[in-house]
C-alpha cells in the first residue's frame, strides 16, 4: 500500500486514470488494458466517479478490484456533489477497509439527468475536510490551468486551489495543451507560498468530435495551430497518429519543465497510453 504524497516525495511517477465500465464488454476492455498497462509498471492509477455527471457508483468496485486482483496501486476519486457527510464517512472507512491508501477530492460535474441529491458539500474544499479528518490517506485534488469554467477570476481559481493545496499533499491538473499552461500555474501557486507537487493531466487525442467535447465541457482551449492541424486530417487512424504525437510532444515538454510525474488519461484504452510512454525522452523513474 502506497500513499501517492510519499511516492511523489521519492521520484517522478507515471500514473493512468480510467472510468468504471457500465457494461460487460467494456469491463472485459478495461480488464485487457489493465493487464495491458500493468506491464509499464505505473507509479499509481485513478478511478473516476460520476465522471460526465454518469455512474457513480461503480469506482469502489473497480478500485477493491484492483487492490485485491492487480499489481496496481488505485486512487479513488471522490466528489461532493450530491453526497451527505455521512455517506461520505461511510466511503471513506470502506476504502479504509478495502486497503485504499490514496483519494482524490474533488468538486464534481453535476449529474447528466438533472437530479443533484441532497449535498452537504458546496466545494471541493469541504469535502476536503473530511477526508483530511479521517487521517487515512494521501489525498490530492484538481488543479485548472486554463482557471476552472466556474471561477470568478483567475486570481479566485488561484486562491481556491492554494487553500485546497494547503490541506492535501499533491494535485492533478485537468488537461491542457500547450506547456505553458502548466509553467504559468506552477509560478502562480508558487507566488502564493504552495510548491507540493503539481502532476500535469494528458489528455492524447484520438477523436475530434471527443476532444471538442470535453474541452468545452472542461474550460481547456483548443489552441488556433491545434485545430488548424486536426483540420488537415480526417481518416481516425492519422487522427490518432497526430494525438499521440502532440502527447508525446507535451509529455516530453512537460519533463523537461520539472513536472513531478505525468498522469495520462487513458479512456480504459491501451494502445495509444502505451506509445507515448514509449516515446518519453527521459526515464520516468
Ligand atoms: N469525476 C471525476 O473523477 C473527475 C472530475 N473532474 C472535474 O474537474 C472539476 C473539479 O473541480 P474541483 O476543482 O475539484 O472543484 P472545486 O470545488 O475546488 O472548484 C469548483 C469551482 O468553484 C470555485 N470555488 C472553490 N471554492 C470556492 C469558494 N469558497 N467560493 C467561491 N468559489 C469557489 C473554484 O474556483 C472553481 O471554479 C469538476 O468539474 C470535476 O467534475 C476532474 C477530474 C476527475
Ligand atoms: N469536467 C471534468 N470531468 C471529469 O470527469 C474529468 C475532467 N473534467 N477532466 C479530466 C478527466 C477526464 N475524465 C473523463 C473524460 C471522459 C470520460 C468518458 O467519456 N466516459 C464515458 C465513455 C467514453 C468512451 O467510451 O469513450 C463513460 O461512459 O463514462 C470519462 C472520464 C474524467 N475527468
Amino acid at each position: 500500500m502506497a500513499r501517492i504524497g510519499d511516492l511523489l516525495a521519492a521520484k517522478r511517477t507515471l500514473s493512468f486514470e480510467f472510468f468504471p465500465p457500465k457494461t460487460n464488454q467494456a469491463r472485459l476492455t478495461l480488464g485487457k488494458t489493465v493487464g495491458d498497462l500493468e506491464a509499464l509498471e505505473p507509479d499509481f492509477v485513478s478511478i473516476t466517479y460520476g465522471a460526465g455527471g454518469s455512474d457513480r457508483h461503480r469506482t469502489g468496485d473497480v478500485v477493491g478490484w484492483m487492490r485485491d486482483e492487480t499489481t496496481l496501486e488505485p486512487m479513488a476519486h471522490l466528489t461532493c456533489q450530491g453526497h451527505t457527510r455521512t455517506e461520505v464517512a461511510s466511503l471513506l472507512v470502506d476504502y479504509r477497509k478495502r486497503g485504499v491508501a490514496n483519494i482524490l477530492a474533488l468538486g464534481g460535474d453535476a449529474p447528466a439527468d438533472g437530479t443533484a441529491g441532497k449535498s452537504d458539500y458546496t466545494y471541493a474544499l469541504d469535502l476536503l475536510h473530511d477526508v483530511a479528518a479521517s487521517q487515512s490517506f494521501s489525498i490530492g485534488v484538481a488543479a485548472h490551468p486554463e482557471v476552472h469554467p466556474r471561477s470568478e477570476s483567475r486570481a479566485a481559481d488561484r486562491r481556491h486551489l492554494a487553500d485546497k493545496m494547503r490541506l492535501a499533499d499533491f494535485a492533478i491538473t485537468q488537461f491542457f495543451f500547450e506547456v505553458e499552461h502548466y509553467e504559468r500555474l506552477v509560478d502562480e501557486m508558487a507566488a502564493l507560498g504552495i510548491d507540493k507537487p503539481i502532476v500535469p493531466g494528458i489528455m492524447p487525442i484520438t477523436n475530434k468530435a471527443q476532444i471538442s467535447r470535453m474541452a468545452e465541457m472542461s474550460g481547456a482551449a483548443l489552441p488556433t495551430w491545434l485545430v488548424d492541424r486536426l483540420g488537415y486530417v480526417d481518416d481516425p487512424v492519422h487522427v490518432r497518429r497526430l494525438g499521440i504525437e502532440l502527447a508525446s510532444k507535451l509529455c516530453n515538454d512537460l519533463i523537461a519543465a520539472g513536472a513531478p510525474g505525468l498522469h495520462i488519461y487513458t479512456l480504459n484504452r491501451s494502445a495509444t497510453a502505451k506509445e507515448i510512454v514509449a516515446n518519453l525522452e527521459l526515464a520516468t523513474v
